[in-house]
């Protein structure tokens, strides 16, 4: 069953009309706005059949809060939900190379977006997501995610150490991502079953991600410290990395 959304801003929705329309139900545009880009926002929906209303401004709010909307929201039939059991047959019908990124207990829905969009990008199998201590796929990922919220699997998952094992179970093998690792990511094959696994942005990966994975492996960072006092990359620059290193490698 689809779930009702509703995106927000102009080229969220603008993408959204031209790229799935069928999936778009209702467009909502601010009353007295005069943005070109509304207009045309509004012709578009109208070509495609969808039905566009003007409304005040505290409408638009009252639908999608703070988030910001440039005086445009639209509400989205959300692509299929994924769950857990459906892993399997995932990873089956990738023939031996399955892709899947891990991320555990990102916070900030623009980077859990951004993974999503570099994932998609990568053509990668799926998104595993643990349902607690993460933020999940809302209107603010959807937006930063430019589509790909909707168009890759992202699997919220209740037991993320008992996923990891089911993985390799199906013999999926999992790196894990830690700037103190021995190994480098480049010394590593990607070309099989891989799963990336990486952190949150204050904890890094939970004890317990850490232990499951087969290997840790570090993106190495000449600068390191000693340049400009960065620690680590920002979780979705290191997932762009990972998961183009194997894209890389696959050729
Ligand atoms: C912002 S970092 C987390 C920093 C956190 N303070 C920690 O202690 O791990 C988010 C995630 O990105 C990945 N990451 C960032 N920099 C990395 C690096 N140089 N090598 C490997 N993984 C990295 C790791 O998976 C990390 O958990």
């Amino acid at each position: 069953m689809s779930q009702k959304q509703w995106i927000a801003g102009i080229n969220a929705v603008s993408a959204s009309i031209e790229h799935d329309a069928a999936n778009v139900r209702e467009v909502l545009i601010e009353a007295g706005a005069k943005n070109p880009r509304l207009t045309e926002i509004e012709t578009a929906a109208r070509r495609a059949d969808i039905d566009v209303r003007r409304v005040a401004t505290n409408a638009l709010e009252g639908v999608v809060g703070n988030l910001r909307h440039q005086g445009v929201v639209a509400r989205y039939a959300a692509a299929k939900t994924w769950n857990e059991n459906e892993l399997e047959a995932l990873v089956e019908a990738a023939q031996g190379k399955a892709l899947i990124l891990i991320l555990d207990g990102v916070q900030d829905p623009h980077n859990l977006g951004a993974c999503l969009r570099s994932a998609a990008a990568a053509n990668a199998t799926a998104v595993i997501i643990p349902k607690d201590k993460s933020v999940q796929v809302n209107a603010t990922v959807r937006k930063t995610s430019a589509g790909a919220a909707d168009s890759i699997p992202v699997i919220p998952v209740t037991n993320l150490a008992r996923a990891m094992r089911d993985l390799q179970q199906l013999g999926v093998w999992i790196y894990g991502l830690a700037g103190e690792a021995e190994a480098s990511l480049y010394s590593i094959d990607l070309r099989g079953n891989v799963a990336l696994a990486l952190g949150g942005e204050a904890d890094g990966l939970r004890r317990l991600t850490r232990e499951n994975c087969d290997q840790l492996v570090k993106i190495p960072m000449p600068g390191g410290n000693a340049a400009g006092g960065v620690e680590s990359l920002n979780v979705s620059v290191a997932s762009g990395v990972t998961l183009f290193e194997a894209v890389r490698q696959r050729g």
